[in-house]
């Protein structure tokens, strides 16, 4: 199993964010967190990807135990994210934005960082090469030199998951990647993920609240309520479950 999650649960003050939560993906896996506001489902990434420790349970990629590893050690492990407020520097261009998650691999001295030597150049070229790449594959190699605020919102977000790809990841977190985006820009943005999953043969994580996005892309999901796993199946068992119906999906029925 790629990514497994084992009985989770994390605490804030009185406030159980999440209770004993586990989950499984598998390469290729498309996997869809859903639930009302305040179920628990930036936390679960949140302890996935290193920001919060876990107060109980463990987390493994590949079959290593990740649970206490630090933020940059996840992500070099293979876990990369996007948050749901686009976090993108407004100082730099397009490039330069996916250029700052490129992580140099090579025996990459302090020396080759401070000073111009053939190796750094080499690394240099290398990631600039990932990078624009990474930009083809989400459509935004034309709007290289382009500072991100110009773009629209759906674009932004092509440009934090070509940001992403550059850390390589095993597990790609997606929080809430269509939230602000237009009908048209949903669409695009459902079948890039499904292209980039199938292509790139990693799993994504999927926290969203349009459920036409979750449930027409998902192999599985899971339906958090209050910090607890509620439903866990695919799209058409979650619709059908009762207490999904009732406690997340009732009032939204007409949207699924
Ligand atoms: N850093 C924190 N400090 C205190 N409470 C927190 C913190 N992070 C989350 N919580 C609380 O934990 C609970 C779960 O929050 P979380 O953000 O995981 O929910 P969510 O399902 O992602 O909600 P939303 O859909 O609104 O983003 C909420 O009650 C929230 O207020």
């Amino acid at each position: 199993m790629l990514l497994e999650v084992q009985n989770i649960s994390k605490s804030f003050g009185g406030v159980k964010a999440i209770q004993d939560f586990s989950l499984t993906a598998d390469k290729g896996d498309i996997v869809g967190i859903i639930g009302p506001n305040g179920a628990g489902k930036t936390t679960t990434f949140n302890v996935i990807s290193g920001i919060y420790r876990a107060d109980q349970g463990k987390v493994f990629l590949d079959g290593k135990d990740i649970t206490n590893m630090e933020q940059h050690q996840i992500t070099r492990e293979g876990i990369s994210r996007t948050f749901q407020n686009i976090r993108l520097f407004k100082g730099l261009n397009v490039m330069e934005n996916v250029m700052c998650a490129f992580d140099p691999r090579a025996n990459y001295s302090i020396f080759d960082g401070l000073l111009p030597t053939p190796r750094r150049f080499a690394e240099e070229k290398r990631g600039r090469k990932i990078c624009e790449h990474n930009l083809e594959v989400v459509g935004l190699k034309k709007y290289a030199n382009e500072k991100p605020e110009s773009l629209p919102y759906g674009l932004q977000r092509r440009l934090e998951i070509a940001r992403a790809l550059t850390c390589q990841p095993k597990v790609l977190l997606l929080d809430e990647p269509a939230a602000g985006l237009n009908p048209t820009e949903v669409k695009e943005l459902t079948e890039l993920i499904g292209r980039l999953c199938s292509e790139l043969g990693f799993a994504v994580l999927l926290i969203e609240h349009r459920l036409e996005l979750v449930m027409g892309i998902s192999h599985k999901i899971y339906v958090l309520n209050f910090g607890k796993t509620i439903a866990v199946g695919t799209p058409d068992e979650v619709r059908s479950n009762p207490e999904v119906i009732e406690a997340y999906l009732g009032e939204e029925d007409a949207e699924c």
